[in-house]
């Protein structure tokens, strides 16, 4: 039985995963930390990660970013293994990832869902025949209006997923608004959209000459995020110090 922390417990997300682990047979939710707590978790729930006494066999995440540096340091002196969902992180918590993962098992993705891995694969294999062949490449991702980072976590990675195969020399652009020219070849313009519920999309497009592809991700619940971040710490619990992604949990 693999007994997990859930970083941001009482958080949209933080509660989809509690129940998510509720119906998992090799899993038991055995802590919980946020910033509040009204006491209505079938688990403890602690205001303060320190004082956190159960033992736990990996930590899944779905917080704020200023909350991962604290993660990252009791992660890393602990040695347990951490699910890193939380995005918007600066580039400083990073570095401090990478660091952290010198100690412990650290799975990072800014996105748990199969639909939006499996778009990450698809666009290694196809982009540099596109660009090649004049494509401009846009992305535009939609989120509900409490949504704190924009773009979003999965955008910035949709974007370095295209520009790897494009040797990363493409440049992010994601403000135009200033510019009077027209659009460079090697750029990848990122749009964001806020509003309502919207739990997320995410769209890239490559505009031709007379033709477009669009690829599109829509996620319709966040049970897509919750079943692979379970998976996710299924996986890691008990693996050694490292960093690890959903490539390795998915295959
Ligand atoms: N990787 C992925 O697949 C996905 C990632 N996300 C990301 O996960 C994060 C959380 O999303 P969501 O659940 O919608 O957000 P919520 O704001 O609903 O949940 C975050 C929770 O973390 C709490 N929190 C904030 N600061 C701390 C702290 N210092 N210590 C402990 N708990 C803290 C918040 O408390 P309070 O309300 O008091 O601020 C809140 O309860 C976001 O960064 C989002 O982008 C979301 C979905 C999928
Ligand atoms: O905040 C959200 O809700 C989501 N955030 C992630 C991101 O920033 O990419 C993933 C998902 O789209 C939902």
């Amino acid at each position: 039985m693999t007994k997990i922390m859930m970083h941001g417990c009482n958080g949209v997300m933080g509660q989809v995963i509690t129940k998510i682990v509720e119906e998992t047979d090799d899993a038991v939710m055995a802590a919980g930390v946020d910033r509040r707590d009204d006491g209505h978790n079938d688990y403890p729930v602690y205001t303060n990660l320190s004082d956190c006494k159960e033992d736990v066999d990996v930590i899944i995440d779905f917080s704020a970013a200023p909350a991962v540096d604290g993660l990252l340091d009791y992660a890393a002196e602990k040695k347990i293994p951490v699910v890193l969902c939380t995005t918007g992180l600066t580039d400083e918590q990073l570095k401090k990832v990478e660091e952290a993962s010198k100690k412990t098992a650290i799975l990072r993705s800014a996105n748990m869902s199969l639909g939006i891995n499996t778009l990450f694969k698809l666009l290694k294999s196809m982009t540099k025949l596109l660009a090649d062949a004049g494509f401009d490449i846009e992305i535009v991702e939609k989120h509900h209006r409490r949504k704190l980072d924009a773009p979003s976590g999965t955008a910035l990675a949709l974007a370095e997923a295209v520009n790897e195969p494009l040797d990363n020399e493409y440049e992010f652009v994601f403000d135009r608004s200033q510019r009077r020219e027209q659009r460079p070849k090697k750029e990848i313009g990122i749009s964001a959209v806020r509003g309502g519920t919207i739990v997320g999309e995410h769209e890239v497009i490559f505009a031709g000459q007379d033709e477009v592809i669009e690829l599109k991700h829509t996620a319709y619940s966040r049970a897509v995020f919750a079943k692979g971040a379970v998976s996710a710490a299924l996986y890691l619990a008990g693996k050694p110090a490292g960093m690890y992604d959903m490539s390795d949990v998915i295959g």
